[in-house]
């Protein structure tokens, strides 16, 4: 990691090559900090320029330059993360989950007086992930029967995943949108739980397992047939890719951006 001035992060390159991008991260020595640190340390085009751990002095980020901040922290404390970069002029990357409707409401609100400035919320980077989330879309008119299980390490935060209400959330849509009626198998169970948790009118089931990282499945059905789409995260490394795509994106996304389909052309 390096520190740079604020404002240093303009100043033009003497080597021809376009200036690298000042990156701080928060969250830090998390699961998914860590890797992000790893992975931007080894990006010829990005500086590592701050790492931020709770209790840590936030305004480090904006001190030290940072003209992207990448965010995994906690679901509880990643709206703060985000008024302040706002503020401060920083555009935000962020894989923290929790958000619904009203959260993301809010930060598009925070975003209006500023229209440079870009916050891309993301439940999963996963490259993978976000294809099975536009599978899922694209075969749920076909299908009278959905459910979702997402499958995780028993550390997680949070239940049911972002990426799983992502999901369901998506499938609930393109069933509306083809005039399909709820699913006929819905309801009914004798000990409450049984039938997972439900998002507008998707069962969605939560896992958690030692030896897992990240997986979900979507389950289809129909009379004779079923379909399985399934994604397995295997290592963290795995949402790198779509973090640094987001990092580099950003500048010329301005505004609120739910989830990285439109980033790669899907
Ligand atoms: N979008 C995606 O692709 C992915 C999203 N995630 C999501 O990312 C989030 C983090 O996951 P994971 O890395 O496994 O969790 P971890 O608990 O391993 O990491 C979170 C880190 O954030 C730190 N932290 C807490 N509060 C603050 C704060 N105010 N400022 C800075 N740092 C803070 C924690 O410190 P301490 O432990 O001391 O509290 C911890 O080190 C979760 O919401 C998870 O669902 C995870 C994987 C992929
Ligand atoms: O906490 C995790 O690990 C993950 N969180 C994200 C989510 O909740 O969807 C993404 C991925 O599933 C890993």
């Amino acid at each position: 990691m390096t520190t740079s001035a604020p404002g240093e992060q303009d100043s033009p390159s003497t080597t021809g090559e376009p200036p690298r991008i000042n990156v701080g991260v928060l969250g830090a020595r998390g699961r998914m900090g860590t890797e992000v640190v790893k992975a931007v340390n080894a990006a010829d085009d990005l500086e590592l320029v701050a790492m931020v751990e709770a209790g840590d002095w936030l305004f480090n980020v904006a001190d030290a330059g940072a003209e992207v901040v990448v965010d995994f922290t906690r679901p509880d404390v990643v709206m703060d993360n985000i008024r302040f970069c706002i503020d401060n002029d920083i555009h935000c990357v962020v894989g923290t989950t929790g958000f619904d409707e009203a959260k993301l409401a809010t930060v598009a609100e925070w975003l209006q007086p500023k229209p440079d400035l870009g916050v891309i919320i993301a439940p999963n980077f996963g490259i993978g992930a976000v294809l099975l989330m536009r599978f899922a879309q694209e075969a749920a008119r076909f299908f009278p029967s959905v459910e979702v299980v997402e499958l995780h390490h028993p550390n997680k935060v949070d239940a049911p995943s972002g990426t799983a209400v992502r999901t369901a959330r998506l499938v609930a849509a393109a069933r509306r949108a083809a005039g399909l009626p709820p699913a006929p198998d819905a309801t009914t169970d004798s000990l409450p739980g049984a039938r997972g948790a439900d998002v507008e009118g998707v069962a969605v089931h939560a896992v958690r397992l030692s030896g897992l990282v990240a997986h979900q499945e979507v389950l289809m059905g129909a009379p004779g047939e079923t379909l399985t789409l399934r994604h397995d995260s295997y290592d963290r490394a795995s949402f790198m890719p779509g973090v640094l795509l987001a990092v580099r994106e950003i500048r010329r996304h301005p505004g609120l951006t739910v989830g990285i389909e439109g980033l790669l052309g899907l």
